[in-house]
This record gives structure tokens, sequence and C-alpha cells, in this order.
């Protein structure tokens, strides 16, 4: 099941706000909509906004067809409407690089980002389970974070991905999924998915996670990427940072599972990412306080990069 697509002329999504109490589809028909469903997190995960990007600028392409300076507006809107993840912008200026020849180029344009992301999908699960198997042996007990899954990624995933092909494979020995505070996308989302999967797993808090891998209960820790920088920086959900220092001390691999869509070579290192904060009333709202939505994990704590070309174990500008 695709979890963003365009279907008859307008943008449909599962509302990843309702779940995992409802599975609700929605159908954007505006640029307004679709940003409001952006900063909603109703889609969120950097693939799946790459693609809402790129279909973004389609839906603007329709209805900006004669106003030149509202249809610039609207494409500035939709690559703005959040910082942090590289393929919001990406996406949006893939499909905005085909304004010139008409709406239905810019929609077939979005319709390959969306297929080139189900494609790197499907060959981060095999590279991943593979490097995966290498690193820890037959039967691997994974730790991971915030959602990964189809719902980040139109289809299967990125480190989700490869938990499903290693539970395919018969290599998966337990799953804990991070809660992912605060909004928590672990805790519901990747939950939800492990469930459709049929995969055993349990749900931790985040702080448990270097705990636990102290224990000897994780092999090794495997996640997402919102940005990845030309040194091997890796921008990812608020959290991520903690785990990476907890894998380090406890001596297991930290994976990073991300399509090279999600590489960012013009930006040289994490310190150089807007980081999004996303405001007191969603943690606090009976105080000040400090939201940032994503972190930044220095690359000499990232064991391996696996994406949908290669496995990067340096920086990522070295290999290109
Ligand atoms: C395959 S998704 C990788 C990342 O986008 C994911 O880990 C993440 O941090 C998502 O953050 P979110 O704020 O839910 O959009």
């Amino acid at each position: 099941m695709r979890t963003i697509d365009w279907v008859d002329g307008a943008i449909e999504i599962i509302d990843q706000t309702m779940l995992p109490g409802e599975l609700r589809i929605l159908r954007l028909h505006t640029v307004g909509e679709l940003v409001a469903a952006v900063q909603s997190l109703a889609v969120r995960g950097a693939p799946a906004l790459g693609v809402a990007g790129a279909f973004g600028v389609a839906l603007a392409a329709r209805v900006h067809a004669d106003d030149p300076q509202a249809l610039a507006l609207a494409v500035r809107r939709v690559e703005t409407a959040r910082p942090t993840a590289v393929n919001l912008a990406r996406g949006a200026q893939r499909a905005a690089s085909q304004l010139n020849r008409g709406p239905q180029a810019v929609l077939e344009e979005a319709c390959r980002v969306r297929d080139e992301e189900i494609a790197a999908s499907a060959a981060m699960a095999t590279r991943g389970a593979d490097l995966l198997t290498q690193l820890c042996g037959a039967r691997a007990r994974l730790l991971t974070h915030c959602n990964t899954g189809g719902l980040a990624a139109v289809t299967v995933g990125t480190a989700l991905g490869v938990v499903h092909e290693l539970h395919q494979r018969g290599r998966l020995a337990g799953v804990i999924a991070s809660e992912t505070r605060p909004l928590l996308q672990g805790a519901r989302l990747t939950s939800w998915e492990l469930t459709q999967w049929g995969i055993e797993h349990r749900v931790a808090v985040d702080s448990a996670g270097p705990f636990l891998m102290a224990r000897g209960e994780v092999d090794a820790v495997i996640l997402g990427a919102d940005r990845i920088c030309a040194n091997g920086d890796v921008i990812n959900k608020i959290g991520t940072y903690a785990h990476a220092l907890g894998a380090r001390r406890a001596g297991i691999p930290f994976v990073v599972v991300a399509p090279e869509s999600t590489i960012d070579l013009d930006t040289p290192h994490g310190g150089a990412v807007p980081i999004e904060d996303r405001g007191a009333a969603e943690i606090t709202p009976w105080a000040d306080a400090v939201n940032p939505a994503f972190d930044v994990t220095p690359h000499d704590l990232v064991t391996a990069i696996v994406t949908d070309r290669r496995v990067i174990t340096g920086s990522p500008a070295a290999t290109a």
C-alpha cells in the first residue's frame, strides 16, 4: 500500500496524526491543505516529505497555471513548510524544474520522485539486511527510533524496511521501538506498522534506550535520517544522538538507513542545518519550553550509512 499518492487529481495520504486509533485517508486538493498536513505531521518522514513536496508543486501548477507570481509563492510555501528534512525542498524543486513545460510535465516529474522512493526502499531493504547480518550474525536484536516505515517512505520504508526484510529472512530476534517523544512516532506509528507486518516488538521510552544497550539487550541500533551532511553528520529525530552515544558506549553498531535523496552534499556539517523547533504548546502548555524536533549525530558515532546505492563508512562526499 502507498501511504502517499496522486489519485484522481489530488494527493491522498494516510493521516498519520490519527494512527494507531484510526486509518483515515485524507485527500488534499490545495497547497494550503498540503502545507497544513506537512506541518501537523499528517504526512511526515523524509522520503514521504519529498514526495509530498513534489505533489504539492503539481497541485500549485494546476491551480496557478496563469499566474506566475502566485505560482512562485505557492512553490515557496511548499518548499519551506518544514525546514530540516532536505527531501521536502528537494522534491518540490524537482517538480518545479518542469514548470516551464506545463502542469502535466510537473505531475510526471512528481510521480518519478514517488517511484524512485519506492525503488529506493526496496534496494535499501536488501542491502541493509545483508549488512546487519554481517554485523550481528544469524539473528539480530534491533533498536529503532522514530518511524521509518512505509508511512515515512511511501511503501516499505528505510530502516524499518531493513527490519521487515530481516524478518522475512528469519534473521530477526527482536525489535525495540523507541517511543519518540513528544509525538510518539515510535510508539504509535512504528508499533502499528510492525503489528501490520506480524513482527513481534516491544516499545520502550526513549530514555531507556542506552540502558537497554548497556544491559546487553540490543545487538544494533538502526534508524533513518532527515538529512545527511557532506561530512557524514546525521540529522534525525530528537533522541537519535542519545542512542548513538549509548551504542558507542555499549560497543554495538549504529546504522543509518536513508536514500540518496536524503544526502545533502551542499551542507558541510550538522551545525549548518536548520533544526525545527516545534514550540512549547506541543509539550508543555503551562511553561516555556525548548522543543527541537531533530538532533545532530556526529559522523564519528555512525558505523555505516546504507543508501539505495551504497554502504558509506566515512564521508558521503568522499564516495559520492
Ligand atoms: C524514513 S524517515 C527518516 C526520518 O525522516 C525520521 O526518522 C524522522 O526523524 C521523521 O521525523 P518527523 O518529525 O516525524 O517527520
